[in-house]
């Protein structure tokens, strides 16, 4: 019989979606089953898992799982075969955002020769660009290129460092990445390694770290993490920018705009620019 590619999403409260992320991690059955699983509404707490079986026995497996966590809605959508095969075989496609081309090895022969290229494999930490929120910093960020150079660069939330390393391939001098995520921290050095760029991440919450202290104040923070903890490190990003400096803020939901942008107007920011892609904001403010 053939396998038409679905791909099945269930949403529901936090601590329901990850228990259902963590039965699939145990299951023997499902070990190498791709799915994600990331915050759709902050607001009203639905999370959501993207499941995308290459099987019928595993697209089976996967709702048989899932189905056992009530208070998950489970949907199930068919997929244009062409493209889900295609992905299948290659991994993640890359990615263009403005100047910059994010990658994976699978995929070193398509590098255009006029692009900033970016390696970053698919693993265990968050930025591949192939997020919305990802590709509105790094289109912030090619923006205020044509204008700036930025000496000094922090990326608050670095995941796989894929902002900094952007950075200090575009002329950054010093750049400084955080994670509250030990394994983002090591996949984020591993990466700059990889990229061949002069940047370096260190395990921190937001801003706490003497590293950070040490190379501010800075010219640009990219600071891609959720709407509540943006407001709540508000103050402490303005501390460590130059006046005039900018912060490029991502991860929050179009529907949270105000509520972060409001809080930086509040700490003598300036809005320059925002970007919507799918259901997120990317807001670029300048300290006055
Ligand atoms: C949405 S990802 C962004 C990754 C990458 N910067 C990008 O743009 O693709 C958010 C990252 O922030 C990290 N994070 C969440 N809260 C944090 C905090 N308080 N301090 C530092 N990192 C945090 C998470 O572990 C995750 O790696």
């Amino acid at each position: 019989m053939t396998y038409h590619p679905q791909q099945i999403v269930a949403r529901g409260p936090r601590a329901v979606a990850e228990a259902a992320a963590s039965a699939i991690d145990d299951d023997a059955f499902l070990e190498g089953a791709t799915y994600s699983i990331l915050e759709e509404d902050e607001d009203k707490n639905i999370w959501r898992i993207d499941a995308f079986p290459t099987t019928e026995e595993e697209s089976e497996r996967l709702q048989e799982v899932l189905a056992d966590y009530a208070d998950l809605k489970l949907t199930t959508e068919q997929l244009a075969d062409a493209d889900w095969l295609a992905m299948a075989l290659s991994g993640l496609p890359p990615v263009r955002a403005g100047r910059f081309f994010v990658y994976g090895a699978h995929d070193r022969g398509k590098r255009p020769l006029s692009a900033v290229n970016l390696r970053i494999e698919a693993g265990a930490a968050f930025g591949t660009g192939h997020h919305g929120t990802t590709v509105g910093c790094l289109m912030a960020y090619n923006d205020l290129l044509k204008k700036h150079r930025f000496e000094r660069v922090l990326d608050v939330g670095a995941g796989t460092g894929v902002l900094a390393i952007a950075a200090a391939k575009t002329g950054t001098k010093f750049a400084v990445g955080t994670d509250i995520d030990p394994i983002s921290v090591r996949i984020s050095n591993e990466n700059t390694k990889l990229n061949q760029a002069k940047a370096r991440f260190v395990w921190a919450n937001g801003l706490n770290h003497k590293d950070v202290r040490q190379d501010a104040p800075y010219d640009l923070v990219f600071a891609n993490i959720l709407a509540r903890p943006l407001v709540g490190l508000s103050h402490s990003i303005r501390g460590a920018l130059k006046p005039g400096g900018v912060v490029i803020l991502s991860g929050l939901l179009r529907t949270q705009e105000r509520f972060v942008k409001g809080a930086y107007l509040s700490h003598g920011f300036k809005v320059v620019r925002r970007i919507h892609r799918d259901a997120w904001c990317t807001l670029v403010m300048q300290k006055v």
